[in-house]
């Protein structure tokens, strides 16, 4: 048998309706179009074709990516497609570019951080990319620190302006993308000054370059920052460096809704919180864990499809060999990183609810859920990028050797993945913010019922004296012990910390030495929610043939997975006994028995095409080691049998004469 004969007696043993899951997967029918849409008009458009990117230095990524960015616009008009739309098309040419920072951050924060006046101005020149914007926060010195931040923006009564400027070289903006070469305008942030007093940083819109010709505009100067880990996935993208020299604005060009500088130079606060001034990276972290779903089902995928295909050892009296898919080592590694795609796109649709109701609360000014969103998008940032960087490399590694060549796919797409971990709140610092939630959440508890996703914390007193009632590995099937063991883990943690946190003098040095453990606690947290809303998905009405059955398979594996990678806290905690900590590991064991008959097609449910996978392991059709084959000749060292070099370096040395009888 050939590796497409392969995948078709995998496909045949699916016990669910493919199509059905796809709709699951996708969020709902209407979804799923858009996204299969989307995905053939880019795999069919040879304008998208990315084999060759591999191949190209750094001005022909970049410039091979304004071409595809150009196209793609020209697609979004001439086929009137909505905003929805234009953003699975970007998401399936999958090359990091100045539209991502356009439209994900400079509008968001345009949106989130304008008054209406401003807003109704910029706004539409954003939207019909009249002006090109990119969101210059991070500086050369300072990242995480926002407040550190030291560009500023000084009011000038007189002319009715600010000024930017960058007053040393850590100041210098630092990172953001498609600063350097393509954006005309930046939100800023400065340190506001008026008269000499310090107000805060706020966001200013500066532009950059001029309309007419593309040149910066006087008193700025602006630059690339050099090469990216990886080769052609985030060098496609312009991250640039920006230099203000007393750069004047117009007074009405600060970001406004937060609080005003009047022309008289009084700062007046608006009652709102000044965390508004953070609602754009609220509204990307909440996008970043739905791409963390994206990135590991691309990556399961190939390794599930190869996984299938590749056989190594017994065979018996010439017979083919195992499909290394049928090794438990295999299985244990591959199938929580796929049980784990499906509970990061489950999570994600639950924040997106989240964020949703946040967006409408704030335009009416409560801001009541703040903390708690703020706490669970950079929870959850945190806690899927993470899962999602680690899970791309231990797909590499599933696939072999042949996962270390870029035409595996794995490489490049590890490459482009690994900064979301930093990128959008470093995520140490994101958890470290659930922390301060947690810690506040809990020492409140004589005064206040926690209430949404800290709920269970109101349950705390009983959580931490209540033991695990599991006596066998079927009981580790009930929901409601699985929840419950989250959740006495985590409440245990958060509480255990707050304990030690009393006995400093300060909580500020009590945090900041427990820091690791809150860290954990944190973490902890955030799987209790990622857990719980994957339960909670089930218990709604999931159409189609072995549907449900599938993905409560899979709910289980990812429940029982951390159980079993986490026992350590499961065990110091005293929730569980090793004796219930080993029935978990024996339940997860037979569970993967059940996934394995619905590998495949599971992966086929995330409806990947092979341009969005450029994979040769992950092809849909199962025909690897040909096209491997056909991939390697293709590499330009092929195009002669003596290459450039071996006349002037090698023969040299083949023809030498050994000087010394020793040689
Ligand atoms: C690929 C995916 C999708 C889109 C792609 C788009 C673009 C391409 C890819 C990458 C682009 C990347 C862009 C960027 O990276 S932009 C820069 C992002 N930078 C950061 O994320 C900086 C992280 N740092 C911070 O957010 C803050 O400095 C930090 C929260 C760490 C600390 O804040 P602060 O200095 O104000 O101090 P605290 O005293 O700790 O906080 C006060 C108070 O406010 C609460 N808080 C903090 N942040 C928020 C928020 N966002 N919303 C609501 N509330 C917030 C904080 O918890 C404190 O509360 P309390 O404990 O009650 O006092
Ligand atoms: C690909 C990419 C694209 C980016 N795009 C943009 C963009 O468009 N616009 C923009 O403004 N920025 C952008 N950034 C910058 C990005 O937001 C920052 O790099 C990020 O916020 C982390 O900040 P930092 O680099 O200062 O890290 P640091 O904060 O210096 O982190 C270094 C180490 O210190 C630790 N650390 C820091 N603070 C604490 C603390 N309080 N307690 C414990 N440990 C701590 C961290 O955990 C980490 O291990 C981008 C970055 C990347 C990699």
């Amino acid at each position: 048998m050939e590796g497409v004969d392969y995948l078709r007696d995998e496909r045949s043993k699916a016990q669910f309706d493919v199509e059905t899951m796809k709709v699951a997967w996708a969020g709902s029918p209407e979804a799923f179009l858009v996204c299969d849409r989307m995905a053939k008009l880019v795999a069919n458009d040879p304008v998208f074709e990315k084999f060759s990117k591999p191949m190209l230095g750094r001005k022909e990524l970049f410039k091979n990516t304004l071409r595809k960015t150009a196209h793609a616009w020209k697609l979004v008009n001439d086929l009137h497609l909505t905003e929805e739309e234009a953003k699975w098309l970007r998401h399936y040419i999958d090359e990091p570019s100045y539209t991502d920072l356009q439209w994900e951050m400079f509008v968001p924060a345009l949106e989130g951080q304008g008054t209406e006046e401003q807003k109704k101005k910029w706004v539409p020149l954003a939207k019909t990319m009249q002006i090109i914007g990119t969101y210059a926060q991070t500086e050369l010195g300072h990242g995480s620190n926002v407040q550190g931040l030291e560009t500023t923006a000084t009011f000038d009564r007189q002319s009715d302006e600010f000024v930017i400027h960058s007053p040393t070289l850590t100041s210098s903006k630092w990172w953001p993308g498609g600063l350097a070469k393509v954006t005309t305008h930046a939100i800023v942030y400065a340190r506001l000054i008026i008269d000499g007093h310090f107000y805060g940083v706020h966001g200013f819109i500066v532009q950059l370059r001029s309309l007419e010709d593309h040149s910066p505009l006087p008193g700025i100067t602006l630059g690339d920052i050099g090469m990216k880990f990886g080769h052609g996935t985030y060098n496609t993208m312009d991250n640039g460096v920006a230099r203000f020299d007393r750069v004047r604005i117009p007074r009405d060009q600060m970001l406004m809704r937060v609080s005003q500088v009047t022309k008289e130079g009084k700062y007046m606060k608006s009652n709102v919180p000044r965390q508004l001034g953070y609602a754009t990276m609220v509204s990307v972290r909440q996008t970043i864990v739905s791409d963390a779903s994206k990135a590991l089902s691309r990556a399961v995928c190939i390794a599930t499809r190869y996984s299938a295909i590749r056989r190594q050892f017994g065979s018996r009296d010439g017979g083919p060999e195992t499909q290394v898919l049928d090794y438990k080592t295999q299985q244990s590694r591959l199938f929580p990183l796929v049980a784990s795609a499906f509970a990061f796109r489950f999570a994600s649709d639950w924040l997106k609810l989240l964020y949703t109701d946040v967006k409408q609360r704030l335009e009416v000014n409560d801001f009541s859920t703040l903390p708690e969103v703020h706490a669970c998008t950079a929870g959850f940032k945190s806690l899927t990028t993470a899962a999602t960087a680690e899970g791309i490399e231990e797909c590499r590694k599933l696939c072999g050797g042949h996962g270390y060549l870029i035409s595996s796919g794995l490489p490049e797409l590890f490459a482009f993945y690994v900064p979301a971990c930093t990128y959008e709140g470093e995520n140490v610092v994101m958890l470290l913010q659930v922390a301060r939630f947690l810690v506040k959440t809990v020492s409140d508890l004589g005064n206040k019922q926690p209430v949404g996703t800290a709920a269970y914390l109101g349950r705390a007193s009983l959580l931490v004296q209540k033991n695990c009632v599991v006596q066998t590995a079927e009981d580790w099937l009930n929901p409601i012990a699985i929840l419950e063991a989250f959740e006495a883990r985590a409440a245990r943690m958060a509480v255990g910390c707050c304990q030690r946190l009393a006995e400093f003098k300060s909580p500020e040095e009590g945090f900041a030495e427990l820091s690791s453990d809150l860290a954990e606690a944190s973490l902890a947290h955030c799987q209790v929610i990622v857990v719980s809303t994957f339960i909670r998905r089930l218990q709604q009405d999931i159409p189609g043939r072995g549907v449900k059955q599938a993905l409560e398979v899979l709910c289980n594996v990812y429940a029982l997975f951390l159980l079993h990678k986490h026992q350590g806290d499961f065990l110091a905690t005293g929730y569980l006994t090793p004796k219930q900590a080993s029935l978990a590991n024996d339940q997860l064991r037979t569970l993967y028995s059940k996934v394995r008959p619905n590998a495949i097609a599971l992966v086929d449910s995330f409806n990947h095409t092979d341009h969005y996978l450029s994979s040769v392991l992950g092809r849909y059709d199962g025909n690897v080691y040909p096209k491997l084959y056909e991939a390697a000749l293709k590499d330009p060292l092929n195009d002669s049998d003596i290459a450039d070099g071996i006349h002037q370096y090698v023969q040299p040395i083949l023809k030498q004469k050994l000087h010394s009888s020793k040689l």
